[in-house]
């Protein structure tokens, strides 16, 4: 990555952990990691069940994510949480349109806009979470689809200084078949050129784009070695003490 941009490194636990073993992840690999304050920020998101159990123990300079909020505000919206209500619970951070919520839960583009509208207005940071298909990308669409997504929520963003990109290819989520370096690098360089194109140059260089997509701490140092590449989002690795080893080499 750029130095110029700080790292960006998010656990995404999905729903993964019983109470014990949520307990045992952040004492002994989370809160032991070692983080360059100036360098790198790193982030987790458990369940919404245990957001105040991970609160109560996550030391205090690793930011805590839901997976999700709602599209609504708070009301008679029976299972879900509000933004306002993350925020008043002291959550200051909430992944937004990650692909399992599009591909299982049926979350639209337009329902991915206005969770990202309710979570900036209630002050919010957002990981937004994009990405192509496998179809998509073997039918050559993975820019459009980028674009298409990216575009959904342009509106909708009242300032991108609280937002980091998470670029997931769905088929290298939980496949063990993670994009190239260069896959990974030729996505984000389309998404910085969108920003170039679609918002300011200033925002282009600035805003943190990370990928995500079976990263494990075999991969990860070539990833990261990518001059567009500023982060990761990991779901299986940042399960286990792999996580530490690529805070390490990200870092390196
Ligand atoms: O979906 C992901 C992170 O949000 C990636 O999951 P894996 O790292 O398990 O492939």
């Amino acid at each position: 990555m750029e130095s110029s941009r700080k790292l960006f490194i998010g656990g995404n636990w999905k729903s993964n952990l019983t109470v014990a073993q949520v307990n045992a992840h952040v004492n002994e690999v989370v809160n032991t990691l070692q983080i360059d304050p100036a360098k790198l920020e790193v982030l987790v998101a458990p369940t919404t069940l245990h957001l105040a159990q991970v609160k109560s123990i996550l030391r205090p300079d690793i930011h805590l994510s839901a997976q999700s909020c709602s599209p609504e505000n708070m009301g008679a919206f029976t299972g879900e949480v509000a933004a306002s209500q993350l925020k008043d619970f002291g959550v200051n951070w909430v992944l937004i349109g990650h692909s399992e919520r599009r591909s299982f839960f049926g979350e639209t583009d337009a329902v991915v806009a206005k969770k990202v509208t309710l979570a900036l207005a209630h002050g919010l940071n957002i990981v937004l979470c994009i990405g192509e298909n496998l179809s998509e990308r073997e039918g050559g669409q993975t820019f459009d689809v980028v674009a298409r997504q990216l575009n959904a929520v342009k509106s909708a963003v009242t300032d991108w200084g609280k937002i980091v990109v998470a670029y997931e290819p769905v088929w290298a989520i939980g496949t063990g078949r993670n994009a190239t370096p260069e896959q990974a690098q030729e996505v984000h360089v389309f998404i910085r050129r969108w920003f170039t194109e679609n918002v300011n140059a200033d925002v282009a260089a600035s805003t943190r784009v990370i990928y995500g997509g079976s990263v494990t701490d075999v991969n990860a140092r070539d990833l990261i070695g990518q001059p567009d590449v500023d982060g990761f989002l990991i779901g299986g690795a940042s399960l286990k003490p792999a996580f530490k080893t690529i805070v390490d080499v990200s870092q390196a």
